[in-house]
């Protein structure tokens, strides 16, 4: 082999090294900030869909997320997350992920394993599709696939079919309306639907199962016997009066919890300073 051939190889094989490497960095990193946000109270959704649907075009219309959008094919090759304020004032952290494919060029496995723990991780997702592909219905097909493959296809999921803008009233756009009569029809650039899908997405928050931190006093018995019936509880600690509990529990409840926490303190059952200062389940 002629030596600069050789060279070239060597430093090719150094560069693939340390890719690796960094690759490695951002899959800790990530798990760490993950984990801060599994105890975080606030719910986190993820946009997931086939490539080029619009997925960070929707997170950048929604949160002002500089995220790339590009016109082709993997333009996202790693996940961002950034909060939004629904109509209640309810937080929820969306997730931007790399895009679902048939098959996926080798280069893109790792990137695309980190979008597979978003989705697995979340608490709902938001399927988006590209209305005014032909092929809508196999990409449809391949992400629900893929999902499957993840256990996560009975996640609930919003369904949402973006670029109405560029189909018109189309026969086309009339058939997936019927197909899919539950799903959102928007357009990310003309901003039709948008409103329509935060209301839906505030209805799958307050309707879904959220993670919640409550601290409730010991006193409250009949509050800690509903939690530990309706909610899997994931971590309790007793701090002198009050216990502090980490639970997954359907968001009404979560709701119903934070309302009787708060009237408690209103009613100086709990001291209210204290209330505010320590309860972290205002959600
Ligand atoms: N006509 C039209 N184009 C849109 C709309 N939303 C997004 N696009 C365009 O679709 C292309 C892809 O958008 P992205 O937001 O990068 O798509 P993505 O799903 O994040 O793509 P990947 O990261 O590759 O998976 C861009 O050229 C956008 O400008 C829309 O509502 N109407
Ligand atoms: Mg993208």
């Amino acid at each position: 082999m002629k030596p600069q051939l050789e060279q070239d190889k060597r430093r090719v094989r150094t560069a693939i090294d340390r890719c690796k490497r960094e690759l490695e960095q951002v899959r800790l990193s990530r798990a760490t900030q993950r984990k801060d946000r599994k105890r975080a109270p606030v719910p986190n959704a993820a946009i997931v869909g086939y490539t080029n649907a619009g997925k960070s075009s929707l997170l950048r219309r929604l949160t002002g997320a500089d995220v790339l959008i590009e016109d082709k094919l993997f333009a996202t090759l790693d996940t961002t997350t950034r909060k939004i304020a629904l109509p209640n004032k309810q937080p929820l952290l969306l997730t931007d992920t790399v895009g679902f494919v048939r098959k996926l060029p080798h280069r893109l496995v790792e990137a695309f394993n980190a979008t597979l723990e978003e989705a697995a991780l979340s608490d709902f997702l938001i399927h988006l599709l590209d209305a005014s592909q032909p092929e809508v219905m196999e990409y449809y097909n391949t992400t629900m696939k893929v999902l499957a493959e993840l256990g996560a296809d009975a996640k609930r999921t919003l369904i949402a079919f973006n670029k109405i803008d560029k189909v018109g009233d189309s026969a086309a756009l009339a058939g997936l309306r019927r197909h899919f009569p539950d799903a959102v029809f928007l357009s990310v650039h003309t901003g039709e639907g948008i409103e329509e899908l935060v209301e839906r997405m505030a209805e799958f928050v307050a309707t879904g199962m959220v993670t919640r931190e409550f601290l409730i006093p010991q006193s409250a018995g009949s509050l800690l016997a509903q939690l530990h019936r309706q909610a899997r509880i994931l971590e309790t600690h007793y701090e002198g009066e009050f216990v502090r509990i980490v639970a997954v529990l359907p968001g009404r409840l979560a709701e119903a919890c934070e309302n009787l926490l708060k009237e408690a303190a209103a009613k100086n059952l709990i001291d209210p300073t204290f209330f505010t200062d320590k309860l972290i389940a205002t959600g």
